[in-house]
């Protein structure tokens, strides 16, 4: 998160007053007679941001679910925000709405940083819709099939890597990650430890994520003439921190474009996403316009892709750690099918479903974006009578939907929703890893894909397939060769694990 000195917040907070009239004038001007949502009550100027845990926002939002119910309106400093807190009720907007929930909240910070080329972040028309097509088309479930001897062979060295190395095995996973997407992307062959390009992209995200958050943006949003403040004045320190942003994300759009392109030229590229697309677009009228395009759909790849996959990675061998049982099932069942003679590949997936099990488990236990990504309302609309205003950020609470999922469907009474925060009825022991609960009562896996971890209507992750893939690979893959197990000290003793998540990705 970026820094306000707090010197300056004497000076931020008077000139902040002069907002407020306009934004009351203008909630005036759109309310429609209806109400909006339930929420908490907001304090003057910051609304309801006080209150919020920036680590683990969700909370907030979950606690203000027990007593307002599954859709809530709250406000962070002037934006304001909607969140929900059911699978139906992000069905019903999202997905069957989605022509009005597809933009996504205008972030000062995003183009402040230099990340407007990211697909995920642009706005709702055109050039978004120009942007998804050609990742769709390089990404979408029969283009994703292609990439599977790629994903094996990177699951396979990943295998190598841990055998030599145990205890990095973060680093293995990281790199497994990084490389499988670099490879798809951009046909590059990452090396096995501090790879050049993968260093460039992963420091330009950390200090992209540490910045485009809703906070730090409705900060900038409320109060724009913070962004003409010089770098020097107290509290505008993240203007430097801005310009040092934007040299990265030029850097880690370039180069490895630059990596391919030169491949191309000397007629020794292997085949992937950037040639595949600079193939397509040869000899077009707006060449120029069009290459910027593909430069955007690819690291907009590697951004999406590295991080989140090495979340669920980690998240899949801390579980096996904790749950050694799950660990012995899954090794059965892969030792019963291979004979314990041979590796899994992609055609024993549909043999393996305890596995399959294991891997939805894994999207679901602590899901990489607890909040998904934030989207906005085109237009002013209405839900059960209650107003949504035009420009609202509109976030899914994930992780609460997660563990009530179908309770709302069930129950409307707020005492009785308070009494059942954990949906018992879909997911018992909802914070526990338990692949079980994805079979039904004959045995046979249920059609619960989780499918929600990965987003909503026409935004939902266009990577979608290809994540899934490289999951499983890995998992299939690490379980059918290594016993995840706690590190022992000095007298073999097995040493506890406190589990503690990040906030994970909020944007
Ligand atoms: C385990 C891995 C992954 C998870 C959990 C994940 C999750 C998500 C989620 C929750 C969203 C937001 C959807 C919404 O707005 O409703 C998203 C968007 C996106 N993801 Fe993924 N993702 C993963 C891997 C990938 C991969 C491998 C790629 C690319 C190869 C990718 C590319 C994208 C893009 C481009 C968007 C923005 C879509 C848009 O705004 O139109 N993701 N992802």
């Amino acid at each position: 998160m970026f820094e306000v000195d707090p010197r300056s917040i004497t000076v931020i907070l008077v000139l902040a007053a002069l907002f407020i009239s306009r934004r009351a004038i203008r909630k005036a001007a759109t309310n429609s007679g209806k109400p909006l949502p339930p929420g908490p009550p907001p304090l003057p100027i910051v609304g309801n941001a006080l209150a919020i845990d920036a680590a683990a926002p969700w909370k907030a939002y979950m606690e203000w679910g027990k007593t307002y119910g599954d859709l809530i309106y709250t406000r962070l400093l002037s934006q304001d925000v909607v969140v929900i807190n059911s699978e139906k009720v992000a069905r019903d907007l999202l997905d069957k709405r989605s022509y009005n929930y597809s933009d996504r909240p205008l972030l000062v910070t995003t183009e402040l940083f230099g990340w407007m080329f990211n697909v995920a972040l642009l706005r709702y028309g055109n050039g978004w819709r120009q942007h998804r097509r050609l990742m769709h088309d390089k990404l979408r479930s029969t283009a994703a099939l292609t990439y599977r001897p790629l994903q094996m062979r990177k699951a396979h060295q990943l295998l190598v890597d841990l055998y030599e190395a145990p205890n990095d095995f973060v680093l293995h996973l990281q790199t497994m990650a990084a490389s499988t997407i670099m490879s798809i992307t951009y046909g590059y062959e990452t090396q096995r430890r501090d790879d050049p390009l993968v260093a460039l992209v992963g420091n330009a995200l950390v200090q992209g994520l540490k910045v485009m958050t809703p906070e730090a943006a409705a900060i900038l949003g409320t109060w724009p003439f913070l962004l003409y403040l010089p770098s020097w004045f107290p509290g505008a320190g993240f203007k430097k921190q801005a310009q040092e942003s934007c040299i990265m994300v030029n850097e880690m759009i370039e180069k490895p474009f630059e990596y391919t392109a030169s491949r191309m030229a000397s007629n020794d590229a292997t085949a992937c996403m950037v040639s595949d697309l600079l193939g397509q677009i040869k000899g077009k009228d707006n060449y120029d316009g069009l290459e910027r395009v593909v430069k955007n759909v690819a690291s907009t790849s590697f951004a999406g892709g590295s991080e989140t996959t090495t979340s669920t990675f980690v998240n899949f061998v801390l579980a096996m750690v904790l749950y050694p049982d799950v660990q012995e099932r899954a090794q059965a069942e892969i030792d019963s099918v291979m004979d314990g003679n041979r590796l899994p590949n992609f055609d024993d997936r549909d043999s393996l479903p305890y596995v399959e099990a294991i891997l939805r488990e894994s999207f679901r236990w602590h899901p990489v974006f607890p909040l998904g990504v934030a989207h906005a309302a085109v237009s002013d609309d209405i839900y059960e009578g209650y107003h949504i205003p035009k420009g609202a950020t509109v976030i899914a609470n994930v992780w609460f939907v997660l563990l009530t999922h179908s309770l709302a469907l069930y129950v409307d009474q707020p005492a009785l929703y308070r009494a059942m925060t954990r949906n018992e009825a879909k997911y018992p022991n909802p914070s526990q890893f338990k692949p079980e609960r994805f079979f039904t009562s004959d045995g046979k896996l249920n059609d619960d894909k989780v499918l929600y971890t990965f987003g909503f209507g026409r935004r939902i992750c266009v990577g979608h397939h290809v994540a899934d893939a490289t999951v499983w690979a890995a998992i299939a893959s690490l379980l059918a060769v290594f016993k995840f197990t706690k590190a022992l000290d000095g007298q073999g003793k097995e040493i506890d694990i406190e589990p503690r998540w990040t906030a994970g990705i909020a944007v």
